[in-house]
């Protein structure tokens, strides 16, 4: 894990009125991440502060060695998250491509790859539709395809799949990690189910009472859990 290509959370701490959570840990680049725990441990909070969207009360944030940026906008990162951020206005290439100006005023080059990306989420006959023409499957590939096209080296996903079926959520699932890993991109996936956790990613994070500790392999995890981990699994190991 030593290196400049990680992301080293160095002795953070995050305060929200009268919750605190805590990390100081690494990832390496390239790792896939399920960051797991009990509800209101902190999970949510560690990708908001990963994302820059909370200033910490402590500690600092490294990324590849240098300081990240204060602003999360100037950060190396993309974000799914559950809505997985379609505007309603917008046809979904738009939508794909403003993930690369926010102005969408695309090069024709530019455009080119919006347009490739939807092809390799399998919807380059959707780009003119808009998303409510979408099923929610599709959303979260044109979400993807977005991700494609941002080709920032960290991804950070919020149970973006809870909503879909479980043969569908499978589905996006494993496209989702086949890009990631293709793409060497570092991922932090919070979900609730053991299950995508261990076909999704290779460690995972446990944030539990406002703690997030540091990576472990999954396989191991899951077979000798932690008294925290144990509690939060109840029965559902598995
Ligand atoms: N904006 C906020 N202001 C004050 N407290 C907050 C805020 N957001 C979250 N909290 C509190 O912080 C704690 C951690 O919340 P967080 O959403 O990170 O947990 P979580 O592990 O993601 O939970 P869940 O699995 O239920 O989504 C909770 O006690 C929550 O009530």
């Amino acid at each position: 894990m030593e290196g400049a290509d990680m992301l080293h959370l160095d002795r953070l701490c995050y305060q929200l009125n009268e919750f605190s959570l805590t990390a100081d840990l690494q990832i390496a680049a390239g790792d896939r991440v399920a960051v797991i725990g009990p509800s209101g441990g902190g999970k949510s909070t560690l990708l908001n502060g990963i994302a820059g969207f909370l200033v910490p009360r402590a500690g600092q944030m490294f990324w590849g060695g240098q300081p990240m940026p204060d602003h999360p906008g100037e950060r190396p990162l993309s974000i799914l998250f559950q809505d997985h951020n379609l505007f309603p206005h917008l046809t979904v290439l738009d939508n794909v491509a403003i993930g690369l100006r926010p102005d969408m005023r695309l090069s024709a080059a530019q455009k080119a790859q919006a347009v490739a990306a939807l092809d390799q989420v399998g919807l380059g006959d959707k780009a003119m539709a808009y998303p409510r023409d979408l099923s929610g499957g599709q959303q979260g590939r044109a979400g993807l395809a977005r991700v494609l096209l941002r080709q920032r080296p960290l991804l950070l996903l919020d149970e973006p799949f809870a909503a879909l079926g479980p043969a569908l959520k499978d589905e996006m699932l494993e496209i989702t990690r086949q890009i990631v890993q293709q793409a060497g991109i570092t991922a932090l996936m919070v979900t609730h189910d053991p299950q995508d956790a261990l076909s999704f990613a290779e460690y995972a994070i446990l944030v539990a009472e406002g703690q997030a500790q540091a990576p472990a392999p999954i396989g191991p995890l899951f077979d000798h859990p932690p008294p925290a981990l144990q509690s939060y699994l109840g029965r559902r190991a598995p």
